[in-house]
């Protein structure tokens, strides 16, 4: 297959080792500098760029009828417009705020002990993320799902990173050199405390996880997410 790299950085360079390991090529690699996307021998885009970039990027694959799958985070407040593009233009997209197999578990085991703890409001909730310093969001796109997730199966309304009122999470995002990505959280109590934690030891399950979304998506329409590539049906 051939697989067009939308951003070349830290993960684009990972992404391009491991695609070309399984058998791949990379028909082009779009960085800040690239004028123009030249689709024409392209099976599935892969975006891992910029929060500022990923909208035009994704765009550009849909309009050129390619299969996008993108990782970048900090976009979101535009995700449902990239969604109803893509199925007016009948096309294929997959976001994951992370793509690693551990995380995704994590997602369930976040779910499943948050509804489990939504009957007993005497545990407070804080999620804590841990990045390197070049990261330019904050918090983390899985931050952000591990947040939703637990607000899907409890009464908390929203996250915040400020000082957070009854029915809202809080999160703290910690910038320290060269950490790939450690997520966790915590419930604690006057009693007791319970902690689950998922720590990126590199960046190498993140790419794995976008080049088995690649070849899954491809020849597929309509609107995906990891759930669906890993059939996860939790
Ligand atoms: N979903 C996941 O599993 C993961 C998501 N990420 C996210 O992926 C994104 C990229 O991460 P890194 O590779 O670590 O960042 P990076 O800063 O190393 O690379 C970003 C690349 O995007 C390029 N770029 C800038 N403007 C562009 C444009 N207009 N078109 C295409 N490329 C452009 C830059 O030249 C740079 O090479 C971030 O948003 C990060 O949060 C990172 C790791 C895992
Ligand atoms: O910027 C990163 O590096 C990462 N970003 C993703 C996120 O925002 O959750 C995924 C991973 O934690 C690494």
């Amino acid at each position: 297959m051939n697989i067009a790299l939308l951003g070349y950085g830290k993960m684009g360079k990972i992404i391009e080792r491991i695609a070309i390991n399984r058998g791949h090529s990379i028909s082009f690699k779009a960085d800040s500098k690239t004028k123009h996307f030249d689709f024409s021998n392209t099976d599935v885009a892969i975006d891992f760029s910029l929060p500022s970039t990923a909208v035009y990027n994704i765009t550009q694959a849909i309009n050129a009828n390619v299969p996008v799958i993108s990782g970048t985070t900090g976009w979101l407040a535009d995700y449902d417009k990239i969604t109803e593009h893509c199925n007016s233009n009948n096309g294929a997209f997959l976001y994951a705020s992370n793509f690693s197999l551990g995380v995704n578990i994590f997602f369930e085991v976040n779910r499943i002990l948050g509804s489990l703890i939504a009957n007993y409001p005497d545990y407070n909730t804080h999620i804590e993320e841990i990045h390197h310093t070049q990261k330019l969001d904050a918090p983390s796109g899985t931050a952000i799902t591990l947040a939703e997730g637990i607000i899907n199966e409890s009464d908390y309304k929203n996250w915040t990173m400020e000082q957070p009122k009854a029915n809202e999470i809080k999160i703290t995002a910690k910038r320290i050199e060269n950490v790939p990505g450690t997520h966790s959280i915590n419930y604690n109590s006057d009693v007791d405390s319970i902690e689950i934690k998922h720590t990126a030891h590199n960046r190498s399950g993140f790419a794995l996880g976008a080049v088995i979304a690649a070849e899954w998506i491809k020849n597929k329409k309509g609107v995906f997410s990891m759930k669906d590539v890993l059939n996860i049906n939790a």
